[in-house]
């Protein structure tokens, strides 16, 4: 993949150059690799290091954050059960944000700086979030506020996270870690393991490996950022294939609109040339939860069509 790559440092002061690097990126590939973010690289690493000592544990401790219900928080490796097809991935997932929806029951007390790492972690997120869904709307020349508003507010922003584990198999092909899907989120926010390449994006029916860049993050479009800004921005179709040699992890974080917050395409966006392209809803997350086993893109149960 020839990775568009943006210098986060530029984007407060809204060089113009990066903000069409960015708009040209998200409706292009739907994805970008995000440098010079202000996460220390050292930060970086206790983040990937915590992750793969949380999944190297016995798997009877393990066990004690597993999924329980239809909570989709929690550890294990749901989807693969989900269409009989596997999925070779064990997952961690956590809401981090609002604090008060915390489930401290499925954070992990192993490794020891697991939590307060994670809280670190998250709150750095969160404003690189906040940057990006303003530098992504004056990219469209909206104002800034237009994206991060449907997000939420000060206190009920939502950002779950997705600890993602990849263990090493002989047959690599014949299995895959993460099967073709978009996120259902505003935007992915993500981490790569720092040796152990695996992420590829679909474009014009090709599959492209996305490069590691030592202390990147790679932010990708989701499902309800396509919405909103009338498909002008594309969510991009990925997937993760496994390494034969070594094992992979990843964090994906995901800043996602309140459930009660209707979204939809910006009435800015919509013209006669490009009417609005999806119908407007609340609770996106749980159209994307019915629909995961389907082969369809979720996105398009949304669509409207002309
Ligand atoms: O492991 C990766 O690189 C991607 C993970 C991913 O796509 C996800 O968690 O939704
Ligand atoms: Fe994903």
């Amino acid at each position: 993949m020839d990775a568009p790559i943006i210098d986060c440092s530029l984007l407060p002061s809204s060089d113009p150059k990066e903000l069409e690097k960015i708009r040209s990126a998200l409706s292009t590939w739907g994805c970008f690799q995000l440098v010079n973010h202000g996460i220390a690289s050292e930060m970086l690493d206790e983040v990937r290091d915590m992750s793969k000592l949380f999944f190297k544990l016995p798997l009877e401790e393990k066990v004690k954050y597993s999924s329980k219900g239809d909570s989709i928080e929690g550890y294990g490796n749901g989807n693969a059960i989900r269409d009989g097809n596997f999925n070779w991935n064990d997952k961690l997932h956590l809401q981090v944000y609002p604090q008060h929806r915390q489930q401290l029951q499925f954070w992990p007390e192993t490794p020891l700086n697991f939590r307060a790492t994670l809280h670190e972690y998250s709150n750095k997120i969160k404003q690189i979030s906040e940057l990006l869904l303003k530098a992504m709307a004056r990219s469209l020349e909206l104002e800034e506020n237009r994206f991060f508003e449907l997000w939420g507010d000060d206190k009920e922003d939502i950002i779950h996270a997705r600890f993602n584990f990849y263990p090493r198999f002989p047959s690599a092909n014949r299995v895959v870690g993460l099967k073709p899907h978009t996120d259902g989120s505003a935007i992915t926010i993500l981490l790569q393991d720092k040796e152990v390449e695996g992420l590829q994006v679909l474009k014009d029916g090709q599959w492209f490996r996305v490069p590691i860049i030592p202390d990147a993050l790679v932010i990708h479009v989701a499902d309800q950022l396509e919405i909103a800004s009338n498909g002008i921005f594309t969510s991009p179709t990925h997937k993760v294939v496994i390494n034969p040699q070594c094992d992979r992890i990843s964090l994906a974080m995901l800043p996602l609109p309140y459930p009660d917050k209707e979204i939809g395409p910006l009435k800015e966006l919509i013209s006669e040339e490009r009417p609005q392209l999806f119908k407007r809803l609340k609770d996106y997350g749980q159209v994307y939860f019915n629909y995961m086993t389907s082969e369809e893109r979720q996105i398009n149960v949304v669509k409207i069509n002309h």
